[in-house]
């Protein structure tokens, strides 16, 4: 039910090596942008926007002015303070440097596929119709909504636009890396849009343009990738809100040493007040933060799939319940005549050439194979083709037919469809009719019933395929919690059966497009979140109800923009995918906040008690760091050091496993909290034994 028309949806048999192609971008080049990046971001004005590194970039100011001055707060006693200062302060420089780093990686790989795209998407001449069919040539960005252009072989189109006449085969391999030409032509939903910068190779189009210059799908493409409409997620805000509490908790627990130090006659210098609170504050999850998001975004790119926010993504992590249709996603939705069931005394050649006269003017895949099948058992068209008038499919009607010259109409459809068409025409039901329709649904087939006028000839078997694997997806996906519904155009047995096989939790049958919408409006009312794919106009406005709406690039224009995201290989199963990215993102941050934390804390009660040992409080230092200098020092270099060790974690995600949000937390809490607490001291231990051993400090 998610396209009215045809069903070109249905992906090759090569899906699995299309799917992954990952957009050449030139990872040399990245890396250069990106460090050169990771200096120009230390401008306040960028930093200001993280409040945890804005903390460190002042403390960095602070220090480098102890460094020129060590006494600029009082006098302080100790050797070798400029040099231990100065040491201070290239940590913690570079500790910016390193957190500028990862968001800079993160957002070069978005850059570099920009760059590729820009290189499709040239100025050309456009072909531009006036209305009294004059042809002039303008430069392609002068075109705006509502132009009609001309196409021929060999040109790029001009614009995103609907073809209103013409049959044409479309190389859009700049968009979706699929090389296999498409072929375009006006009325049908799917097969009439066309993008922008994709190629003609045969034949000619007439187009009208639907969006204005700089509005095209391309242009929205690379204003993505680039990040331009990349603003912080409702997550994302939330966390960095936290961060920056956290930061102020502990600015004061920092802030009640110095009186505590000064009672036990071993006052601690500002210097080293700066680096306990760099050493505690989350510059580990606040430097990588933004990197996790960008690198979210970006999977999701390499997937093939555009998201139109960050925040698209994200929901996919936190989505409930799964929307999806049966055919062309669930089974392969290669649906082909099979069989045809003769009920009511017909005969099987009565009901091939019933079943041929209802599909001469039905371009569906299954009324072509339908045609292939009468021809194979000797059928032949007995009537005049121009004089009879095709009636054609509809999601709504389910059914599609013929009206021959002499007023005889013919149908073939939905089981309760036929049923209903004949009783309006007064006929009446042939009482082995539900017996071949059962036999055909059991087999998890799509039983058509044809008929003419109030007379019902049989059953055609559209025989169609689980696809291989779904049922272990669902599986994963149930345990992750995600519930999966079914919705269907198709009869009650049949969904039945399929419902079974596929092990999807739920199933509608018979479903009408509004059905759609209505499902999801009652999920969301129990406060779910919901996805799902469509292709068809009469999708767009479940599209934009859905929380997460995926649409397919072979869909209408109206789909699209609903969507918040599209898939450019027209793929409905991917919505699977994307929900195990968008998890693993939200896990991603979630593990490494944790890690971050802990590991905070532990560095505070690594160095803490050896910068009491002054003091007198010897046994303090259980750790048997070599001078309270080499700890902090050795504190900061971990700190700086862990943001680069961990870009590689933030920008591929965690390792993700199919857990119930759940199970998944208590297994990260105890992973990286328990590695965040002690991996501190290892490190920090053997970084003080390297910097008294070279003799640093
Ligand atoms: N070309 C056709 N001519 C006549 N009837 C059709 C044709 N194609 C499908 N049907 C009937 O209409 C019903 C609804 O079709 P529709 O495409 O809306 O749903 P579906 O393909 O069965 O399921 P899904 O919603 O999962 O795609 C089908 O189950 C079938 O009975
Ligand atoms: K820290
Ligand atoms: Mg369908």
């Amino acid at each position: 039910m998610s396209n009215s028309t045809s069903k070109p949806r249905r992906t090759p048999q090569g899906r699995r090596d299309s799917r992954r192609h990952t957009p050449k971008v030139n990872t040399k080049g990245i890396y250069q942008r990106a460090i050169r990046n990771s200096f120009v971001k230390l401008d306040p004005r960028v930093q200001v926007r993280n409040p945890v590194m804005f903390v460190v970039w002042i403390g960095t100011i602070i220090t480098a002015l102890l460094t020129i001055n060590p006494d600029l707060f009082g006098k302080v006693t100790g050797e070798n303070l400029r040099l231990f200062n100065g040491l201070i302060t290239v940590i913690l420089f570079f500790t910016l440097v390193f957190a500028n780093f990862a968001e800079a990686v993160a957002e070069g790989r978005g850059k570099a596929q920009a760059d590729a795209l820009r290189s499709t998407k040239s100025d050309t001449i456009a072909r531009k119709l006036s209305p009294d069919g004059k042809v002039q040539e303008v430069s392609s960005t002068t075109l705006r909504r509502g132009d009609i252009v001309k196409v021929i072989a060999g040109d790029i189109i001009p614009a995103d636009g609907e073809v209103i006449s013409g049959v044409a085969s479309v190389d859009e391999s700049a968009i979706t890396g699929e090389s296999a030409p498409v072929l375009k032509e006006p009325g049908s939903d799917i097969a009439s849009s066309v993008t922008g910068g994709t190629k003609i190779i045969s034949d000619e189009l007439t187009i009208r343009v639907t969006a204005d210059p700089g509005k095209g799908f391309i242009d929205r493409m690379i204003a993505l990738v680039e990040g331009a409409e990349r603003s912080k997620t409702p997550n994302e805000i939330a966390l960095t809100v936290l961060l920056a509490v956290l930061t102020q908790v502990f600015l004061i627990v920092v802030a009640t040493l110095p009186p505590v130090a000064n009672y036990v006659k071993n006052p601690i210098s500002v210097a080293i007040l700066i680096a306990l609170l760099v050493a505690l504050i989350p510059t580990t999850i606040g430097g990588l933060l933004s990197a996790i998001g960008i690198a979210g975004m970006d999977r999701v790119a390499q997937f093939n799939v555009v998201a139109t926010s960050g925040r698209a993504v994200e929901a996919c992590g936190d989505v409930n319940t799964l929307v999806l249709d049966k055919t062309g996603t669930i089974t392969l939705g290669n649906r082909l005549a099979e069989e045809f069931i003769p009920v009511n005394g017909h005969s099987i050649e009565d009901i091939a050439s019933v079943a041929l006269a209802a599909s001469v003017f039905d371009e569906t895949p299954e009324g072509k194979s339908i045609v292939r099948l009468a021809e194979k058992l000797g059928s032949k068209i007995d009537f005049d083709r121009t004089q009879a008038e095709g009636i054609e499919f509809s999601a709504k009607t389910r059914m599609s037919g013929t009206n021959l010259p002499n007023g005889r109409e013919i149908r073939k459809g939905a089981v309760d469809a036929i049923k209903g068409f004949v009783r309006s025409r007064k006929g009446k039901l042939a009482a082995d009719l539900d017996q071949a329709y059962e036999r055909v649904s059991r087999l998890g087939g799509t039983p058509l019933a044809v008929c003419q006028n109030g007379d019902i000839y049989g059953i055609i078997y559209l025989k169609d395929i689980i696809k291989p694997g779904i049922r272990e997806r669902f599986e994963q996906l149930r345990r992750m919690g995600v519930r999966t519904v079914m919705l269907t155009g198709d009869n009650r047995i049949t969904a039945s059966v399929i419902a079974q096989e596929a092990g999807v939790d739920d199933f509608i049958a018979e479903a009408t497009p509004e059905d759609k919408i209505a499902v999801i409006q009652r999920e969301q009312a129990e406060g779910k979140l919901v996805a799902m794919t469509g292709d068809g106009t009469n999708d767009a406005p479940a599209l934009a109800q859905a929380n997460v709406g995926l649409a397919m690039n072979s869909g209408t224009q109206a789909a699209k923009e609903a969507a918040n995201m599209v898939d450019l290989d027209s793929d409905p199963t991917k919505l699977i995918d994307l929900v195990t990215i968008g998890k693993q993102l939200l896990i991603t941050r979630g593990a490494l906040t944790t890690f971050s934390v802990a590991n905070d804390i532990a560095k505070y009660f690594a160095i803490l008690p050896v910068i009491f040992t002054a003091a007198g409080l010897q046994s303090l230092n259980i750790m048997g760091l070599a001078s309270t200098q080499s700890a902090v020092l050795s504190a900061l270099i971990y700190n700086a050091l862990i943001i680069p060790i961990l870009i590689p974690l933030a920008l591929r995600g965690v390792k993700f496993r199919p857990l119930t949000a759940n199970q998944l937390l208590q297994r990260n809490i105890l992973l990286y909290g328990l590695g965040g607490v002690i991996a501190p001291f290892i490190a920090i231990k053997v970084i003080d034994f390297l910097i008294s051993a070279v003799g640093l400090a």
